[in-house]
């Protein structure tokens, strides 16, 4: 629970949590029965493991973290902001500034090469850019490199690279500039065991390298050893 003393003085959340969720829920439409959510209170530079059956809300609740939708019900709070307390254009800024984001689909940028989508988020915020030592194309080589993709592919177009490669690519993107907290929605669905755990293994080793959380969605159990936190989503029960 939170504490008056834990406030901020303009009311803000502790700022020592880079997560805060608290009685969230969130309603697609009319149609769909409410997702509700526990409370989560992820405090700086530690790793929550979200997890569920299909269809439990994971990826909602991913959107909802990101701002990208706003709670039904209930908050949520980022580096004690309010999310829904921003105008979209203000969430937008908030996203570029404190957060990389690693999807499925990694969305890449096709027509750039990997090192200019690496770039992409300094290009979007001055914070990720100030915070790119010694400089951003000197950050985002060394994330590539430790990520293991060679220097003869970081100037290739990104769609010639291996699905791994784009999955790792994608993950240098989300990290540059160490922002406060990184989503990672199912980035190892189309990965082989051995190549998924050395991910999983890197991500984390560079998240704590720069104190970056990392909320990470996976189907696969064996994970979640390796978080700090582990938040389970029942079943949606079937509508009668
Ligand atoms: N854009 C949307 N519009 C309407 N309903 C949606 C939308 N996205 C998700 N839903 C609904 O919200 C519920 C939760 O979906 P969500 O994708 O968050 O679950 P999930 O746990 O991520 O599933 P999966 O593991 O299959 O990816 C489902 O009933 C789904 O149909």
């Amino acid at each position: 629970m939170t504490s008056k003393t834990d406030t901020t003085r303009d009311g803000s959340r502790p700022l020592g949590r880079t997560l805060e969720i608290s009685g969230l829920s969130f309603q697609w439409n009319r149609h769909h029965q409410p997702l509700g959510y526990p409370d989560v209170a992820l405090p700086a530079g530690k790793h929550l493991f979200l997890q569920g059956p299909s269809g439990s809300g994971k990826s909602t609740l991913m959107s909802l973290i990101g701002g990208l939708i706003i709670p039904s019900s209930g908050s949520v709070h980022v580096l004690g902001t309010d999310l829904a307390s921003l105008t979209g254009g203000q969430r937008d800024r908030f996203r570029a500034d404190h957060m990389g984001v690693i999807f499925q689909q990694f969305n890449l940028v096709p027509y750039l090469n990997a090192l200019d989508n690496v770039l992409l988020p300094c290009r979007l915020s001055q914070k990720r850019r100030d915070r790119s030592k010694p400089s951003p194309t000197d950050a985002a080589t060394f994330l590539l490199d430790a990520l293991n993709i060679p220097e003869s592919h970081w100037r290739r177009p990104v769609t010639g690279l291996s699905v791994g490669q784009q999955q790792r690519v994608a993950a240098a993107r989300a990290l540059i500039g160490a922002p406060e907290l990184i989503l990672a929605d199912e980035p190892t669905s189309a990965l082989d065991s051995d190549n998924r755990d050395r991910f999983i293994e890197l991500l984390l080793q560079l998240a704590a390298k720069q104190q970056s959380s990392v909320v990470f969605v996976s189907h696969d159990q064996s994970l979640a050893g390796r978080f700090d936190q582990k938040l389970e989503l029942p079943a949606l029960e079937a509508t009668p």
